[in-house]
This record gives structure tokens, sequence and C-alpha cells, in this order.
């Protein structure tokens, strides 16, 4: 399942109705799906239904919402507020059906006054069929002042297919957006019901399958696969290596830690935690000298490999040489030692992941690592990923899918960038799949949660599972942790990253 953009959705309708199946048909399905979502929150027939609908094929649904309440029984008010001159076919076809099947009915805002006092009545439900994906500008102050006022009634909301005003790409806000309760949406998820406002004004989301033809997917560069709680219980037993019984600790493979001289030591023991916590059966920490005590007081079950300052690299390469993976980064500070540390790491033949300040001091000279040996994953949050790309923050934020799509492919390299909502590119030769993770809560928001990630990804690959799975399912892992935690608000509020620890697998 995907979230694409506007454009690709509308290309995978006219795909679907290319192959046969008629629009009138899609929106049926479409409507039916609302439908049953209406019935099942609200059985009792009294009901009271306000169906606000535009001129374009969202409107056209609402239409067909209407019928559909109307035959059950339902007490329904539909109020248009398009451009009589511009009504869509689908639009069209829906209200002579609607008419014929439903003599009584009658549609308000069309010009009369007195129609103004059926949108002010109270209703028990308000659905949105104003602006689809078809939204493809700013609408001005008319329509923003129609659709705040929406919002103030009372009712539960629904939108049709996304909330009118966002914008089904970006999740930008073009001048107003009804805030839906829930947003049943169709085909597809659309990505800016992840991006922007989209999830706040989005609400609770259900995605009704309305028959499009999947074969059309594979033309379309931009899709997103979701990762959710059902994707990742289905496949996880598929994607990871099992747990042998007949087993000592070599089976489950090391993880080496690398922490540099004035390093934010917390910051690698919740990775050296998290680690141990997802099954990696030995953790080796490259250390200072002077940091060894704090170590082995913190995380007993590591093995801490201490260095001197006069034999840096020498040391190191025995270090990575004697592990099966090697993680660098959290806590690591931009000095030269630090520096010194990743151009070796990048020079060897060994596996990598590379986090914090290890990705910031590659921003500064990408050279080494585009030349590097290492096979690497990367996990910069948006602030790192905008000084790999040498851009402004907020350019990057603003378009992730473009900035991830772009740097995975250049540097070959497959990665996360993490977010509310993180994006993952995983790279399989030539071949590029972007990931949308749905997992995690602002219970994650918290110092650390980041070097827990780090300490899951790298332990995954220990165990022997590929970089690309261990990224994705580490990323999933990640987020289910603190899912589990999320009893409600204060469980998110009071969330720290060493529950997160706690709460993995
Ligand atoms: N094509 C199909 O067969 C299907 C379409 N479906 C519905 O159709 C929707 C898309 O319908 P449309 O493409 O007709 O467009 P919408 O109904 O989303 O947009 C409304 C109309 O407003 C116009 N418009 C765009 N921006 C405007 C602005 N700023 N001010 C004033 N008018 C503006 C557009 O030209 C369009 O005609 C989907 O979101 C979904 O609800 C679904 O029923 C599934 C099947
Ligand atoms: N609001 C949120 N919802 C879901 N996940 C979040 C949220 N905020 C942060 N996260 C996740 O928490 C982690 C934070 O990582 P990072 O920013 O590197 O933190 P730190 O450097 O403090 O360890 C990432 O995996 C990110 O996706
Ligand atoms: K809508």
């Amino acid at each position: 399942m995907y979230a694409l953009t506007a454009k690709a959705m509308r290309y995978m309708d006219e795909y679907t109705i290319g192959k046969g199946i008629p629009s009138a048909v899609l929106m049926e399905n479409a409507a039916g799906g609302l439908v049953s979502e209406i019935i099942s929150r609200f059985p009792d027939k009294d009901t009271e239904v306000l169906i606000v609908v535009g001129h374009g094929n969202n409107g056209a649904d609402g239409l067909c919402v209407a019928r559909w309440l109307i035959q059950l029984g339902y007490v329904v008010n539909v109020y248009f507020v398009g451009d009589r001159g511009k009504v869509s076919q689908a639009f069209t076809d829906q209200l002579r059906i609607l008419t014929s099947m439903s003599k009584s009915f009658r549609m308000y805002g069309l010009g009369s006054r007195d129609d103004l006092k059926i949108l002010q009545q109270r209703y028990d439900v308000i659905v949105d069929g104003i602006f689809g994906i078809g939204l493809n500008r700013r609408f001005g102050a008319n329509f923003a002042k129609f659709i705040e006022y929406l919002n103030t009634k009372s009712g539960f909301k629904i939108a049709i297919d996304i909330p009118s005003g966002l914008n089904g790409t970006t999740g930008g806000i073009m001048d107003a957006v009804f805030k839906a309760d829930l947003t049943v949406t169709f085909g597809n998820y659309k990505t800016g019901m992840f991006f922007g406002e989209g999830r706040v004004v989005s609400g609770e989301v259900k995605l009704i399958d309305i028959g499009i033809i999947k074969s059309g997917y594979s033309t379309i560069d931009d899709k997103l696969f979701i990762c959710d709680k059902k994707f990742l219980d289905d496949t996880r037993h598929l994607a990871l290596v099992p747990r042998e019984e007949r087993s000592h600790k070599g089976t489950f493979g090391s993880v080496g830690i690398v922490v540099g001289p004035n390093a934010m030591m917390g910051a690698s023991m919740l990775a050296a935690k998290a680690a141990y916590r997802c099954g990696c059966g030995l953790v080796k920490i490259f250390c200072p000298n002077k940091y060894v005590g704090y170590f082995n007081v913190a995380i007993p079950e590591a093995v801490v490999v201490p260095y001197k300052n006069d034999d840096i690299t020498g040391a190191m390469t025995e270090f990575a040489s004697s592990v099966d993976v090697v993680l660098v980064g959290p806590g690591l500070k931009e000095d030269s030692t630090g520096r010194i540390l990743v151009k070796q790491l990048l020079a060897m033949e060994i596996k990598l992941v590379i986090d914090a300040g290890a990705l910031n001091i590659i921003a500064r000279n990408l050279k080494p690592f585009r030349k590097r040996r290492a096979s690497c994953v990367i996990t910069p949050h948006v602030g790192e990923m905008a000084k790999l790309c040498d851009e402004d923050i907020k350019v990057v934020d603003k378009n992730k899918v473009g900035f991830i799509k772009k740097f995975s492919q250049h540097y070959n390299v497959s990665m996360v960038v993490k977010s509310d909502v993180s994006l993952i590119s995983l790279l399989n030769g030539n071949d590029q799949r972007l990931f949308l993770n749905t997992l995690g809560n602002s219970g994650l928001a918290t110092a650390g949660s980041g070097d827990v990630l780090a300490g899951t990804i790298t332990s995954l690959i220990a165990q022997g599972n590929s970089l690309n799975n261990s990224l994705i399912y580490g990323v999933m892992i990640h987020g289910n942790a603190a899912d589990k935690l999320d009893t409600g608000e204060d469980a998110r509020r009071k969330m720290m990253a060493s529950d997160i620890v706690d709460s993995l697998f």
C-alpha cells in the first residue's frame, strides 16, 4: 500500500478507467466505503448529516454518498459551494441519479438566502466534499471563510478523500483547511496527509480499496510504500533471520561502537543497550582510556576496549576488524580525532552504520564518503540531512522525498531521514525503493531516541540481516517500541530513550 502524490493518484485513476473500469464504478466503491464508516459510527437512522459539495468529482463523491444515505433512511442535507458553470460530468451524472431516485431531494446553496438556515442547523455529521486531489491553486477568501465556518460547527467531521484545502502532495494549506476527525481516502494514501499540516488536519485516516488496478504502479517513481504495524507484523518473520535455539553468543554477531575522545557518552551507552536488547551476542565499545570505568558501570554486559591518543588509527583498525559491524556517530564531537576516526572507518572494508556527529563530519567533506570502501547505511535527521545536502533545513523539510531520493542515488547509500514520519530509501543495484514509516509517536521526540535507533539497526546487521532489511525493520521496530508504550498523551509525555530501549521486542 502506497502514499502517492495527487498527480500520481490522478494517473492511477485514469489508468484504471483506461483498463475498462468506469469512473462511476470507482465512485460507487468510494461512496460505499465512506457510507460503511458512517453506519458503523452512527447506526441510528435519525443521525442528521450535512454534505457540502464542490463542483468537481470530490463533490460528485459527496452526491453519491448522499444517495446511499438517503436510501438507508438517514436525514441528509446537501449544500453546494462550487461554481455552477464548471460542474464536472460525474457531478452532473450523480445529481441526475440522485434526483431521479429521490423525488423530494433538493440541493441547497444555489442562491436562495433561505438556504443559509439549512447550513446553520445543527448536524451530527458534516461531510466535506468541496475539494479533493483536484485542488491546484489557492481558492481565496470566500472559500476560506466558508471552510472556517464549517470548522466552527459542532458535529463529527468527515473529509472525502482529503480535507478540502490540504495540498494532497505537500501537506501545505491553501488559504484554509477543513479540520477532519476522520478522512476516508480512496485507492491510496496521499503524501500530503503525512507532511506539513497533513497529519493534524486529516484526523483518523481510513483507506478504502476502490478497485484501482495495481499494474499501473510500476511506472510511478515517487510512490512511498507505507510501513505500518500490519506490514511489520506480516513480514518481520520473513525479513529477519530467525533466532536459533542451538546457539551461543557468537551465533548472534558482534557490534562495535566507536566513541570519540570528547564524546557525549550517554549516546553510545543508549546505543549499546539497544543493540543488546535487539539480540546481538556481543557489544564492544572502543573508547578513550579515561571513559573505561563509566562504561563498565553503565553497561556491564559490554566489552570495553580502551585506546590512548597516541595510536588511535592502529588500535581502531584492529578493533573494527574484530566485530561484525561498526556504529559511529552517536555522541561523536566534530573535532580532529573525530574526523580521523570517521575517515579511517570509511576507508575500511567493513559494515558501518553512520549517525549523528559522524554525519556532520562527513557533510564538511563528502569526498571520502563518496569513495568509501565501507558498505554502510546512514541515519540523518532532517537537520543532519540539510547539512549533508548543503541546503537550508526548511527547504529540505519541505521536499524530503526529493532530497532523500537524490542523495541516496548519488552516494549509492541506503538511508533513513528521521522525523515524525521518517522516509527510507533502499537501494538494490540500480533499483531504488522509497518507504514512509508511520510507526512511532511523539514520545520519541526526546533526546537519545535516535541513538536507540542506531543501536537497533546495528544489532540487526550484526545478526546477519542485510543492511537494507536492518535499516527498514530497525526503523519500524523502534517506532513500534514507542507505540507499545503509548497508552495516552501522558505516556507519550513521560517517555524517555531508556524506556524505548526496554520496550524493544
Ligand atoms: N477520477 C475518478 O474516477 C475518481 C475520482 N474521485 C474523486 O475525485 C476527486 C478529484 O476530483 P476532481 O479532479 O474533479 O477535482 P476536485 O473535486 O478535487 O476539485 C474540484 C474542482 O475545483 C477546481 N479547482 C481546483 N482548485 C480550485 C481553486 N483554488 N478554486 C476553485 N476551484 C478550484 C478543479 O478544477 C476541480 O474541477 C478525488 O479527490 C476523489 O474524491 C473518486 O471518486 C475516485 C474516482
Ligand atoms: N513526533 C515524532 N513522532 C514519531 N517519531 C518521532 C517523533 N519525533 C522524533 N521521532 C523519532 O525519534 C528519533 C529521533 O532521532 P534523533 O533526532 O536523532 O534524536 P537524538 O539525536 O536525540 O537521539 C527518530 O527515529 C525520529 O524518527
Ligand atoms: K474533501
